[in-house]
This record gives C-alpha cells, sequence and structure tokens, in this order.
C-alpha cells in the first residue's frame, strides 16, 4: 500500500471568530488527548494566559518572513493584522506516525490545505446565530472594539463560505460538538 494512502484523517478545524473553535477542541482533547493539534506560529501579542509553544509559537515579524521563505509552513494567512502559519513538518510527522492530526486555522487556509491535501477533511463550526457570534467574541473580552470589528468583517466572508467545506457543525452545546467533531476525526 502506497505510504500515502495508509495516512490517518487529517481535519480541519474553521469558522469564524469568537464561533468557539477553541473551546470545542480543548473540551475535546481534555478526554482525548490523542488527537494531535498542531501548534501555530503567529505574529499576535500573546494573550494573558497563552503560552508560546503551546497555544501558539509567538514570532516576529521577520521570523514569520523567515519560515514562509523556508517553506516551513503548509499554509498561511494573514486575519485581521496578523499572521497565522502552520509548521508543515510536525504535521507531516504525525499523519506517517498514523497519528490523528487536527487544524484549527481560517478560511484561507483551509482553502490551502483544501488544495495541497485534498484528503483532508474540512469543518466549519458555525454559530447558532450572528447575534450570538458577536456576542461570544464580545464577551471574551481579549479583543479591543476596533479588533472586534475586523474579525467580525472577516466573520462575514467566513460564514458565506460555509459550502465549501465537508461538514457543519453548529456550536450550540460545546459537549455535542466536541463529540461530533471527534467522531470526525476517527472515520477514515
Ligand atoms: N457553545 C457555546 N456556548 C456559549 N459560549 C461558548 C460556546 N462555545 C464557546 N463559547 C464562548 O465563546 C467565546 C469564544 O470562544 P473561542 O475563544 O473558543 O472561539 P474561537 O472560535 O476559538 O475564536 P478565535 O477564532 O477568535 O480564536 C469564549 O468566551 C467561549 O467561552
Ligand atoms: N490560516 C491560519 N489560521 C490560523 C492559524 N492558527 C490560527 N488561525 C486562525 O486565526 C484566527 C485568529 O486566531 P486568534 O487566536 O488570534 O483568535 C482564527 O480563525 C484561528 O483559527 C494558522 O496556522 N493558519
Amino acid at each position: 500500500m502506497a505510504a500515502h494512502s495508509a495516512r490517518p484523517r487529517l481535519t480541519v478545524l474553521s469558522g469564524p471568530s469568537g464561533v468557539g473553535k477553541s473551546t470545542v477542541v480543548a473540551h475535546m482533547r481534555k478526554e482525548h488527548p490523542e488527537v494531535w493539534l498542531s501548534v501555530s506560529a503567529t505574529t499576535r501579542r500573546p494573550r494573558p494566559g497563552e503560552r508560546d509553544g503551546v497555544h501558539y509559537f509567538f514570532v516576529d515579524d521577520g521570523e514569520f518572513d523567515k519560515l514562509i521563505a523556508n517553506g516551513e509552513l503548509l499554509e498561511w494567512a494573514e486575519f485581521a493584522g496578523n499572521r497565522y502559519g502552520t509548521p508543515r513538518e510536525a504535521v507531516m510527522d504525525r499523519l506517517d506516525a498514523g497519528e490523528p492530526v487536527l487544524l484549527e486555522i481560517d478560511l484561507q487556509g483551509a482553502r490551502q490545505v483544501r488544495d495541497s491535501m485534498p484528503e483532508a477533511r474540512l469543518v466549519f463550526l458555525a454559530p447558532p446565530s450572528w447575534e450570538e457570534l458577536v456576542r461570544r467574541l464580545t464577551g471574551r473580552g481579549t479583543e479591543a472594539p476596533e479588533v472586534i470589528e475586523r474579525r467580525l468583517e472577516a466573520a462575514r466572508t467566513e460564514l458565506a463560505a460555509e459550502s465549501e467545506f465537508d461538514t457543519t457543525l453548529v456550536n450550540t452545546s460545546v459537549e455535542d460538538v466536541a463529540n461530533e467533531l471527534l467522531a470526525l476525526t476517527r472515520v477514515a
């Protein structure tokens, strides 16, 4: 059997900022740490409580430029004023080792992964309503009002792209969605 066909599922989780991607993934991984989550590189400043190498690899613009130039990113995108990218090698190593891999990335990144790895399953996390999305993003309290505005502007584009994804999960209950996501990471 060819090495690539033996690879387990690569799952990409996307959805508008504030919909609850990190919350759902954290809930799932508490019970199922075997689902490996890629740690992205970003030029964004850490939020209180975020740790380098755990939540993100926090890099400056020059370091991010080098990651791009050296071909070290599987995909990358600029989102609401910062850059984010998926380190390629760690993802490939995990897939080659037979472990399920999860990426939590924006729409632009999901499109790039779909193009380069068509076997990936693309999952869209949708909010129960626009009003609830605004409530969650605002209620998180991590962004300044102008940043929230930029993220909501991006959210309109992201919501309009839902049909590009293989599956949509609506984040009404964190527990239910975490279970659904777990099942998707396991289906070959
Ligand atoms: N099902 C839910 N019901 C109510 N609140 C939720 C639910 N899921 C997440 N939240 C809350 O919504 C806020 C945003 O969640 P989270 O940070 O996980 O979003 P995100 O999609 O990862 O955002 P970003 O893309 O900006 O990183 C958090 O305060 C979280 O506690
Ligand atoms: N294209 C990529 N998008 C990524 C990556 N890592 C995270 N993200 C997405 O960026 C936004 C904002 O994240 P935040 O932590 O600043 O709130 C969100 O949609 C993330 O999913 C990545 O490696 N590539």
